[in-house]
């Protein structure tokens, strides 16, 4: 390599735990040795209202992407669920690791799964897209405001400020908290967000050596599920202020890509939902498979469901 190899990452024990993976694959697959450049973002200090009012998820990504620009770091690690749909210029994902598992998880001290909560309980989520689900499946539950790290929000369940929160299996299995997990929600039942469970490896679009190496860490099962679902959510206008799912899964050749759409404002009306499969061997195909969906959705209603 022309130039040493560093990590720009947030500094939360999630972010970290992906930085020194793809760190030790970089090694152990490549041969390269990498250093990481740790770094507090705006969205990991803006805890106390709605990512989705201050500016959305992208939050997270902005100040390592000005690391990545002004040369301090070479290589952004993220959830690929916080990328946002359209890279600023002069920006590439070079890579998208194999998924860990999509599911989201229930979580609580005292109830199994969510048809044991009590009439009324208090569930944790600032997720649009959780919220709306949740409503869907429980329209008794009261639904607030839960912001910060995995930890943080065990720490907020463990106080007593709620009955249950809903987080992402892939964040407490990574962190050794799978044993937090009380039960998992079918797809079906609480379709996941673009890219759960998934990190993608952000890079400058110029640094074509940096590209050629990391393209041989890529899953491209997991590449063309995540791409066909990144397109839906780009279709719709991609900002994180959508109740918006959607998840692919591989049946031999076929991609099966399910969709649902809440009301971004109406968070109990009922999610409008798009299933559709096709053969897929390319990133194009996978794309145009996700626009398909979002124009199901639209034909269903969804331009009454978004943002004005
Ligand atoms: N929005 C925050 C975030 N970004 C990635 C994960 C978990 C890991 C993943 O889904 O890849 C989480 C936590 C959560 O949603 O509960």
């Amino acid at each position: 390599m022309t130039t040493p190899i560093t990590i720009a990452t947030r500094e939360s024990r999630l972010a970290l735990w992906q930085a020194e993976h793809v760190q030790a694959r970089l090694a152990n697959e490549l041969g390269l040795k990498a250093t990481l450049l740790g770094m507090t973002t705006r969205g990991d200090q803006i805890l106390d209202r709605a990512l989705s009012k201050v500016g959305g998820k992208g939050l997270f990504v902005k100040e390592l992407e000005a690391a990545l620009a002004e040369g301090r770091a070479r290589l952004a690690v993220h959830s690929l669920k916080d990328v946002p749909m359209e890279l600023p210029e002069g920006f590439a994902l070079a890579a998208v690791l194999e998924r860990e598992d999509p599911r989201d998880a229930f979580v609580a001290n005292g109830y199994a799964s969510l048809a044991e909560l009590p009439e009324g309980a208090v569930v944790g989520s600032s997720s649009l897209r959780r919220v709306t689900q949740l409503l869907q499946l429980r329209p008794d539950l009261r639904v607030e405001p839960l912001r910060g790290n995995l930890d943080t929000r065990l720490r907020k369940l463990d106080e007593g400020g709620y009955q249950a929160i809903v987080l992402a299996a892939a964040g407490l299995k990574r962190l050794g908290l799978a044993g937090r997990v009380r039960s998992l929600f079918e797809v079906g039942q609480m379709l996941p967000c673009a890219g759960q469970g998934a990190l993608g490896l952000e890079i400058r679009a110029d640094d074509a050596e940096l590209a050629a190496a990391l393209a041989q860490l890529s899953h491209m099962p997991t590449l063309l599920a995540c791409e066909a679902e990144r397109a839906v959510s780009r279709a719709l206008g991609g900002s994180c202020s959508l109740p918006l799912a959607a998840h692919a899964r591989w049946q031999g050749a076929t991609l099966c890509l399910d969709a649902a759409l809440g009301h971004a404002e109406a968070h109990a009306a009922p999610l409008l939902r798009s299933s559709v499969a096709a053969a897929v061997a390319d990133v194009d195909a996978a794309r145009s498979l996700g626009q398909q969906a979002a124009t199901r959705l639209r034909d269903l209603g969804a331009g009454s469901y978004l943002p004005g």
